[in-house]
């Protein structure tokens, strides 16, 4: 996988950047559409493409594992050719999901052991186990297997934990660099920096990390509910350790506002379920601020969803008729919305990274970041 800078942005540390994969091309900064179980939920692939643009989705090690499960995906020849995306795919380790969603797990050197979310069957996931998984989902990305300290986190668990994550990553990097992926393109591993929000601990973790001199980096341990100014300041500190040269993912966020700041501090790559699950909530991202299309009144507004952003979410309905299915829980409601947040969320990259080259992008940051806040 190739990473090559493109523009800097004089006035902060924003850059754009071209990342290429077997599977295709990824402009950074992006953002990238969660598709936990093998689906962004409720968009269709040709959506995707055609109305997103999306470059690059998301899946998840642990719901796959579980359901549908290694051996279909396997059969299918991974997880591109089931689920029909034959663009990039990150996968996450699930190491965050154990520690989110099954609240029976316990963590031991070896590796975690926890009981699914689904029928209550017991699992093992190993540093070595979830690398041979990733291998058989087949996607572009994978991360290594570490453990997400909650918000807050005691200093001595921290630094425990963290020291854990870091064998981890040794024992990731040993099983991924001895085996082969097994449809007949490259896969590449990131390294995740933890350390909570300990200044020294997360100077190690990004200098060890840096140190496997891996095709990107991402951090970990954020958007867990720390304040938005300790998120900066960690990004911050750690960006200026993990090498310039190879992109950062960070990990989980989040609103349009911390992607804008976290863009200036000199993040590449972004996740987060927040367009597509605050959508099925009718919960609306627009060129005009934010939307809750609940409200009595978009009731008789019968304008469009987002005439600005244009493009099949902003102009196929108005916001009363959405409102109406929203309201009476139609799958086209969340279909409707999900797309146009999805939509938004990849246009407002794909501004940040035009202001960018034109190194214009810090004022119109804060432009922005006004209008895009404000609740209509
Ligand atoms: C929301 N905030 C947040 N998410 C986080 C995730 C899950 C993203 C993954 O989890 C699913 O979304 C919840 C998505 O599937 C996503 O990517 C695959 C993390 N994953 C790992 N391995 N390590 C972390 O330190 C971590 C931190 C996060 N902070």
């Amino acid at each position: 996988m190739q990473f090559t800078l493109q523009a800097t942005d004089p006035h902060s540390k924003a850059r754009t950047g071209l990342l290429t994969t077997d599977h295709g091309l990824i402009e950074t900064p992006i953002f990238m559409p969660v598709g936990t179980a093998g689906t962004v939920k409720a968009v269709h692939q040709r959506e995707l493409v055609a109305d997103v643009k999306a470059e690059i989705i998301l899946g998840n090690t642990y719901h796959l594992y579980l359901r549908p499960g290694l051996d279909t995906l396997e059969k299918a020849g991974g997880l591109h050719r089931f689920n029909g995306w034959e663009r990039p795919i990150l996968t996450d380790s699930g190491g965050y999901q154990v520690y989110s969603l099954s609240n029976t797990r316990k963590i031991k050197e070896e590796g975690v052991t926890f009981k699914s979310h689904i029928d209550g069957s017991k699992h093992v996931f190993t540093p070595e186990s979830v690398m041979d998984i990733q291998r058989i989902i087949g996607a572009d990305i994978i991360m290594a297997f570490d453990e997400c300290t909650p918000y807050p986190c005691e200093y001595g668990y921290a630094r425990a934990s963290m020291e854990m994550t870091h064998r981890w990553l040794t024992r990731c990097i040993d099983r991924f660099d001895a085996t082969e992926g097994k449809y007949g393109y490259q896969q590449t591993l990131f390294p995740i920096v933890q350390g909570s929000t300990y200044k020294d601990l997360r100077q190690q973790s990004a200098e060890f990390v840096a140190e496997q001199q891996r095709d990107g980096n991402a951090i970990g341990g954020l958007a867990v509910g720390e304040p938005a100014e300790e998120m900066y300041t960690t990004i911050e500190q750690v960006n200026a350790i993990l090498p310039s040269d190879k992109p950062r993912y960070l990990m989980g966020v989040g609103t349009p506002e911390n992607i804008l700041e976290a863009i200036a501090l000199g993040i590449d790559m972004f996740d987060c379920v927040m367009p597509t699950r605050n959508a099925r909530h009718g919960v609306l991202y627009t060129t005009q601020g934010i939307i809750n299309i609940k409200n009595e009144r978009w009731k008789d507004d019968f304008s469009p969803i987002d005439a600005e952003l244009g493009g099949y979410a902003g102009t196929c309905y108005s916001k009363a008729y959405l409102r109406h299915l929203i309201k009476s829980e139609e799958i086209l409601g969340a279909q409707i919305a999900s797309l146009q947040n999805l939509t938004f969320y990849l246009w407002l990259v794909k501004e940040a990274r035009q202001e960018i080259n034109t190194g214009n992008f810090v004022k119109w940051k804060a432009n922005m970041t006004k209008k895009l806040m404000q609740r209509l």
